[in-house]
């Protein structure tokens, strides 16, 4: 694997530029809630995610293809948009609901993220849902590993850099050398701090308090559960499938 000193962690898409990422692998990471919502489509047979930048893009591309295939779907302000299948809870992603379809997908911050990395060479989609399958294609990973939190407009989110620290945790075998990005460190001190304690650093973080007035928290203990399949999402001419 690259060595683990040439991994970083960003902790938002708009703390960097886009050619900062070029012939880099990216993993990005959305725990509330978009990267868990992509995750658990998946799993629950949707053949591909179509991340979209904004709305206007939601709509072209679901004005140009068979409605029948396709599902639209996001949120605003936590919310499902006005005329949207679903919005951007995993739960409403059941197999009954996505099984088959192609998903576009709008979310604040996890598709913008999943956008801005597109000029790198590879685009993993990881949440707390899929570690170990991020984990362990990360352990064999040759190019130089970025870390992409999503954030909150812009701000550090906890949640995120918490799964960032948990995965460079299982890569570096529990140490981190002095040589490591400054990213990193951050990351995997927040590991140290916290262990293995999801669940309540997640509910304990800013983006859970906001979302527990939208949604209660069913979405939150969903998010913070670990390994509950093995999959590997990766991106591919604009769809995101396993
Ligand atoms: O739906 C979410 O959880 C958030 C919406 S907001 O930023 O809290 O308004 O979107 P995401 O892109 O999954 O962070
Ligand atoms: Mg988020």
């Amino acid at each position: 694997m690259s060595s683990i000193n040439n991994i970083d962690v960003f902790f938002s898409a708009q703390s960097f530029q886009e050619n900062e990422l070029r012939n880099k692998s990216v993993v990005v990471i959305d725990v509330l809630r978009a990267t868990s919502t992509i995750v658990t489509a998946l799993m629950n047979g949707a053949k591909g995610v179509i991340p979209v930048e904004d709305m206007g893009e939601a709509s072209r591309i679901s004005q140009s293809v068979d409605s029948d295939n396709y599902l639209l779907c996001g949120e605003k302000d936590g919310t499902k948009i006005d005329g949207y299948d679903l919005g951007n809870s995993p739960l409403e992603y059941s197999r009954d609901t996505v099984e088959g379809k192609t998903l576009i997908f709008n979310t604040t911050n996890g598709t913008k993220a999943i956008k801005k990395s597109l000029g790198s060479a590879t685009i993993y989609i990881a949440s707390f849902l899929n570690l170990s399958s991020i984990v362990n294609a990360l352990s064999v990973e040759k190019n130089e590993i970025v870390l992409l939190c999503a954030g909150w407009k812009g701000r550090l989110a906890l949640e995120d850099m918490l799964l960032a620290g948990n995965i460079i945790h299982n890569l570096s075998g529990g140490s981190l050398s002095d040589m490591a990005n400054d990213g990193a460190k951050v990351a995997f001190g927040l590991y140290e701090k916290y262990g293995n304690d999801i669940s309540s650093v997640i509910f304990q973080s800013n983006h859970a308090q906001r979302l527990k007035q939208i949604v209660g928290t069913d979405d939150l203990e969903y998010c913070a559960q670990t390994d509950i399949c093995n999959l590997l999402p990766v991106l591919h001419e604009g769809i995101i499938s396993i």
